[in-house]
């Protein structure tokens, strides 16, 4: 094993000696009594041995042998499973709270748009059970080492010329270490048609993607494209599997030929009396026992290695945080409030894997207090600004200052906190209509329900959205998605309102994004829903804070103080919306475009 191995080995026996220190210990028992069955050929050899010698002291110590083991070992293996059984399911779960922790606390999403690690992620989650079965598996080869290692020594006692078949058992061993090698190259060919064909499954079975797919008429097609992208991903497996099953039965076959060869001359000896019947009966149980105990210590040793493999991709995953965290080091705590704004100098960004920068050469100025939209064709990179003001990703090049500080060096957790958002692809909380829009703000929902309710009610006026609170049967107690009891369905565009009023429940952020908020309301109330909050944003804006509008309606950012023009991943155009219509620029096209469109 190499160094890698030792590393997991150990940190999934200190979880599991986390996890339960008792059962930790009491799993090893089984050990004992693996011992114990390993030995009943000596005790079978010598009850028999001593009848033919007519020897009484070795015939009980035989039968004794005989009795303890079979009723201590049923005891020891009660306990030892049991053990083992409950730490699987305490490790597993450790583990699927870590992993989600992980990958929900990494300080940026660069990992979310890395192919190279999502390729990581689908292997882990694909093997995640492993990982909480590695300690049990760890058990077992401790176990199954205990019935080779004691065959051997029983083998030896009994006659020289069983450890003959050492020769013929051994290279079941090469084949354990064989096959581990074979799955994990299937695994790593095969990551990428089954993250394909994972998310073809999800494409087809979520209700949206599914039912969009119905009415293209493509569903057929989904389903053939995931059926080959589910063969390319099982094709290296089945391989891997057929060559081990292949070698398993050319050496089986070998390791029978050369015991028949060996008791054939053993009992030609016993037959003229040169060994005595107790040894051939030891002989005849290790030939069964030593052939089966290698074969399983070859099982358990894959099934161990395929674990360590789960975990140490768990690893990596926990390197990758640590590294992510250590990068964003920065602890300077954001301002109370902003007095001179965010700025952009020379911001580059290019997505891992992208071949291209999305943003390039940013320089852009958003002073405190602003109401500021943001204006661009499909692609032009004004999601991308969001998420680099919000410190989903690092920048390529240049820096974002916020109040002259460095977003690097601020305490990113603490700065999100300060920053808050509605966005196009907003999240469908499952949850209360109070909860979904409370958890705006996590706080807010730990505080008592006359100051949760008020926070919430006003955020949903703050956002024009009262009017799907009052279709709601329940208010605000009412539980949204109908797959839960009791559940109700609301329409997307009622979706997307709650999202924004969630977005408004943070009092006084610093950086108040919204993403394209309104795409699915007409155009009229998107306009009269800007205006109010961009009367909102001037009513907090004395605090400093930024609000940033994204959208393609050009209509709506008349009452925006600053307009952003991007296009090609650069700034076009910067004003004021008469300032920009006087230039006549840009801006001044689409704008009229847009309206004749209306009129
Ligand atoms: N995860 C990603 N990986 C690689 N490239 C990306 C990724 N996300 C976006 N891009 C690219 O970055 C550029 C800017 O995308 P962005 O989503 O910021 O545009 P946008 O102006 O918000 O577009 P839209 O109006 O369609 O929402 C596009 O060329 C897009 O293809």
């Amino acid at each position: 094993m190499n160094g890698g191995w030792w590393t997991s080995l150990r940190l999934v026996t200190r979880i599991a000696w986390e996890q339960g220190r008792g059962h930790a210990v009491a799993a090893l028992l089984e050990v004992v009594s693996r011992v114990l069955t390993a030995l009943f050929p000596l005790f079978a050899g010598l009850v028999v041995g001593g009848l033919a010698a007519r020897d009484l002291t070795l015939v009980l110590l035989g039968a004794g042998g005989l009795v303890l083991s079979r009723a201590l070992n049923f005891l020891l293996v009660i306990v030892g499973v049991e053990s083992r059984l409950v730490l699987m399911e305490r490790v597993g779960h450790a583990i699927d709270l870590r992993v989600g922790q992980l990958s929900g606390e990494a300080a940026t999403l660069d990992h979310l748009e890395d192919p190279a690690h999502q390729d990581q992620a689908q292997a882990l989650a694909e093997r995640l059970g492993r990982v909480g079965m590695a300690y049990n598996l760890l058990v077992n080869v401790l176990n199954n080492l205990a019935g080779p290692v004691i065959t051997i020594v029983v083998a030896a006692t009994a006659d020289w010329r069983l450890l003959l078949l050492l020769a013929v058992a051994l290279p079941a061993t090469w084949l354990g270490r064989r096959s581990i090698q074979w799955e994990a190259e299937a695994e790593k060919a095969g990551a990428e048609a089954g993250r394909r064909s994972a998310h073809l499954l999800g494409a087809a079975t979520a209700p949206v993607a599914s039912s969009e797919l119905r009415v293209l008429g493509a569903r057929r097609w989904a389903l053939d494209l995931l059926s080959r992208e589910a063969a390319r991903w099982r094709h290296p497996h089945r391989t891997a599997e057929v060559r081990t099953a292949g070698w398993s039965i050319v050496l089986a076959v070998g390791y029978l030929g050369a015991a028949a060869a060996i008791l054939a001359w053993m009992v030609r000896d016993a037959l003229d009396g040169r060994i005595d019947p107790g040894r051939l009966v030891t002989g005849v149980l290790v030939v069964g026992q030593l052939r089966e105990s290698v074969t399983d210590l070859q099982w358990v040793i894959s099934g161990l290695s395929g674990a360590l493999r789960a975990v140490s991709r768990y690893r990596w995953l926990e390197d990758y945080a640590r590294t992510v965290d250590e990068e964003h080091a920065g602890t300077a705590a954001p301002p109370a409030r902003l007095t001179d704004g965010i700025r952009l100098q020379g911001v580059g960004f290019r997505y891992p894997g992208a071949d291209r920068e999305s943003l390039s050469d940013i320089d852009l100025h958003l002073p405190a207090g602003a109401v500021v939209a943001v204006v661009g064709e499909n692609g032009a990179g004004k999601s991308t600004l969001v998420k680099l003001l919000t410190g989903m990703h690092d920048l390529s090049s240049g820096r974002i200052l916020v109040d002259g500080v460095d977003l690097r060096a601020l305490d990113l957790p603490a700065w999100r906190a300060r920053c808050s958002g509605a966005f196009q692809d907003h999240a469908r909380l499952e949850l209360t209509a109070r909860e979904a829009v409370g958890a705006g703000s996590v706080e807010v929902l730990d505080a008592g329900r006359a100051e949760i309710d008020s926070r919430v009610l006003r955020a949903l006026e703050d956002s024009s959205a009262s009017d799907v609170l009052r279709a709601l049967p329940d208010g605000l107690d009412t539980q949204l998605g109908a797959a839960w009891p009791g559940g109700v369905d609301i329409s997307g565009g009622q979706w997307q309102r709650l999202a924004v009023a969630r977005a408004m429940v943070r009092l006084d952020p610093l950086l108040l994004v919204l993403d394209e908020p309104t795409s699915a309301l007409d155009p009229a109330t998107e306009h009269a829903l800007f205006d109010r909050y961009a009367e909102a944003a001037r009513a907090t804006g004395g605090r400093g804070g930024v609000t940033l509008l994204i959208t393609h309606r050009f209509s709506t950012v008349a009452a925006a103080d600053l307009v952003i023009v991007l296009a090609d991943g650069g700034v076009a155009e910067v004003g004021t919306h008469a300032d920009l219509m006087a230039a006549g620029g840009r801006y001044a096209d689409l704008y009229a475009l847009q309206a004749a469109g209306y009129r």
